[in-house]
């Protein structure tokens, strides 16, 4: 659905991910780990064409996405952003039927079936209830599946979630990761950045790992985030800690080591 070759992306003509190959299949998730700078937003933004890659290709369903107008990638790629303020207070309605502008001519106005697409997206995501609420007056977690709603109603192939868990508290974080792995048993394949590499171990099929002045890491979860990985990445001790669930289940996470006083003292020095 989406492979990237050796892709360098950043601002001007000053590299900042260089050389990035990976791929994800449909109906996978694909989680990018990596620490504050490493320059996530910015691969992201490659793909999703705001920014021109430095080298490299990004293809979706083999085709390379050079040239393609926006409505075109539109249509292939949703955005799903961090919750944000909206300028105006629409309603969550309004909001999500947004999500089918790419499919809209030139000052067309949405349709019934626009209509019934943006009330399909919220029936999926459970959330009808908020459907006239003012977007604006809704807590961070409403608003991160508002937008996910959106990203739906646009249809795509392929979404694209810059940090879907921020701001949401402890359940609300593990919800959002069951909503995610159910979008991806119906076919969507998905792509998201996150903070925590235990969301890795819950809900990806695959994991990207950026690094700063390393080399980018991309393949299964159990190849990836390791101890040593995210100590690479991340500058701190880790230890994978495995156990098995009251459902039998095999469970990994990730156990982060504080360092003593004696060893913060070192380091100063
Ligand atoms: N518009 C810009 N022009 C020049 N440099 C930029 C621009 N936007 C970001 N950068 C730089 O690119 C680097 C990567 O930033 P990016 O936002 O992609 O990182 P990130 O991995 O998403 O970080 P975070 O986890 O903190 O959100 C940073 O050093 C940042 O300062």
């Amino acid at each position: 659905m989406l492979e990237v070759e050796n892709l360098s992306c950043g601002y001007g003509s000053q590299p900042i991910v260089k050389e990035v190959s990976f791929s994800v299949q449909s109906g996978e998730i694909m989680c990018l780990l990596g620490p504050n700078g490493a320059g996530k937003t910015t691969l992201f933004k490659t793909l999703l064409a705001f920014l021109k890659p430095l080298g490299g290709t990004v293809k979706i369903k083999g085709q390379s996405t050079e040239g393609w107008s926006r409505q075109m990638l539109a249509r292939a790629v949703g955005y799903v952003p961090q919750a944000h303020g909206a300028p105006f207070p629409f309603s969550v309605f309004d909001v999500v039927t947004m999500g089918r502008t790419a499919h809209l001519g030139l000052f067309a106005s949405p349709s019934s079936k626009d209509r019934s697409i943006a009330d399909e997206a919220l029936q999926r995501l459970q959330i009808t209830y908020l459907r006239d609420r003012t977007y604006t007056e809704l807590s961070g977690g409403e608003r991160q599946m508002v937008l996910i709603a959106r990203a739906l109603a646009q249809q795509p192939d392929i979404l694209i979630m810059d940090e879907p868990t921020s701001n949401l508290d402890f359940g609300n974080q593990i919800r959002m990761l069951e909503q995610i792995r159910l979008l991806s048993n119906r076919g969507m394949t998905v792509v998201m950045t996150s903070h925590f590499p235990d969301h890795a171990f819950l809900c990806s099929d695959k994991v990207a790992l950026l690094r700063r002045g390393l080399p980018f890491l991309a393949g299964s979860v159990q190849e990836v985030v390791t101890s040593d990985n995210l100590k690479s990445a991340y500058g701190i001790d880790v230890e994978i800690a495995e156990l098995t669930a009251a459902t039998g289940e095999n469970v990994k996470t990730c156990v982060p080591l504080m360092r003593t006083e004696g060893q913060l003292l070192e380091g100063l020095s």
